[in-house]
C-alpha cells in the first residue's frame, strides 16, 4: 500500500510562484481530487512528484522514496500528464507493446490493459486517427502497464463524452478499491464530486483546504417551514450547545447544529406541524468558489 506525501513543496518560475509551501497526502485505497482554477499549480505539483520538475523547496515522496530513487518507477507510479506524445504511425496496440517492452513487462500485459481500459475496439487504429476520448483511454492503458500502486492523472476526463465519463468514474473507483492511491486533477468540479473520497484544493499555488469530501460541506443548516416556526425558534437552541435557529420568514426557520431527524422529533413531541424540512447541501461547486474566492 503506497501513499504519496507532499511536504513543503515550492517552485517559482522567475517571478511566478507556481507552488508555495504545499503539503498534502494521497492515501492508498482512495481517490483524491486535486482541485484548483486554471494556473493554480496542479500540473507543476504533479510534475514535481514525478521528478520532471525540480522543486525549489520541500519534497514529494512515493512510499517514502523520491521518484528518482524508485527501483521500478513504472511498476510503482502510473501517470497521465500530457495527452500528446504518441508515435503517430503506431497503432494503439503497437504503442502499448512498445511501452510494455520498454518497461520490461510481459507482452500479454498490453492486451490486458487494453481490455481494462476499453482500448481493444480501436487497437488497430493509428494513434494519429484517435479521438480525444480514445487518446485518454490509451494514456490510461499506458499508465497501467506496470500495474502501479499509485496513479497520478492530470484532467483525465478531458474530452470524454458523458458515457466515457461515467465509465472513468467507475474505473477509478475500482482502482482505488483495489488499494491504489489515485490522484485526479480537475477544474471541472461536478466531475470529481461524484468520484473522490478526499479533496485537495489549491489556490495560487497554496493549499486552500484538504480533507474528506464530506467535511468540506460543513454544516450549512436545515430549512424548516412551519406555522409554529416562532415556537421552534425558542425551543431548539435549548437542545444542545452550538444549536442556533434563526427565522428567515414568518413561517421559516434556518437551524444549525441539529440533524433533520432530531428537529422533526422535537416538533412532533410538541405537536408542531412541519410543512417542510430540508437539509441544505451546497454543491462542491459553491464550496470551491467560496474557497478559491472567485469563478473557476
Ligand atoms: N515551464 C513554465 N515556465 C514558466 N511558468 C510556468 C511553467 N509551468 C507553469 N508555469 C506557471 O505556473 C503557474 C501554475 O501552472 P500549472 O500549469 O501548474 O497550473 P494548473 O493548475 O495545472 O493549471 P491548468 O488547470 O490551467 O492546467 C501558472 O502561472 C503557469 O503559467
Amino acid at each position: 500500500m503506497t501513499a504519496v506525501e507532499v511536504r513543503g513543496l515550492g517552485k517559482a518560475y522567475g517571478p511566478v510562484a507556481a507552488v508555495t509551501d504545499l503539503s498534502f497526502d494521497v492515501p492508498p485505497g482512495e481517490v483524491t481530487a486535486f482541485l484548483g482554477p486554471n494556473g493554480a499549480g496542479k500540473t507543476t505539483t504533479m510534475r514535481m512528484v514525478l521528478g520532471l520538475v525540480a522543486p525549489d523547496t520541500g519534497s514529494a515522496t512515493i512510499g517514502g522514496v523520491r521518484y528518482a530513487g524508485l527501483r521500478r518507477p513504472a511498476a510503482t507510479v502510473g501517470a497521465v500528464l500530457d495527452t500528446s506524445g504518441f508515435h503517430p504511425d503506431h497503432t494503439a496496440r503497437a504503442h502499448l507493446q512498445v511501452y510494455a517492452r520498454m518497461g520490461g513487462f510481459p507482452r500479454h500485459r498490453a492486451e490486458e490493459v487494453m481490455d481494462l481500459t476499453g482500448v481493444t475496439p480501436f487497437a488497430e487504429r493509428l494513434t494519429r486517427a484517435l479521438s480525444t476520448g480514445m487518446r485518454q483511454r490509451l494514456h490510461l492503458a499506458t499508465a497501467l502497464l506496470g500495474d502501479p500502486g499509485v496513479l497520478l492523472l492530470d484532467e483525465p476526463a478531458n474530452g470524454l463524452d458523458p458515457e466515457g465519463n461515467a465509465w472513468l468514474r467507475g474505473f477509478l473507483r475500482e482502482l482505488a478499491a483495489q488499494g491504489r492511491a489515485v490522484l485526479v486533477s480537475s477544474h471541472v468540479l461536478s466531475e470529481v464530486e461524484q468520484l473522490a473520497d478526499r479533496v485537495v484544493v489549491i489556490r495560487e499555488g497554496r493549499l486552500a483546504v484538504a480533507g474528506p469530501v464530506a467535511d468540506l460541506y460543513g454544516d450549512p443548516g436545515v430549512l424548516i417551514r412551519s406555522p409554529g416556526a416562532a415556537t421552534l425558534r425558542a425551543l431548539l437552541p435549548g437542545l444542545g450547545e452550538g444549536v442556533t435557529a434563526e427565522c428567515t420568514a414568518e413561517d421559516a426557520l434556518l437551524v444549525h447544529g441539529l440533524p433533520a431527524d432530531r428537529i422533526a422529533a422535537e416538533a412532533s413531541a410538541h405537536g408542531i406541524p412541519l410543512h417542510e424540512i430540508t437539509p441544505i447541501r451546497p454543491t462542491l461547486e459553491q464550496t470551491f468558489l467560496n474557497l478559491t474566492g472567485g469563478p473557476a
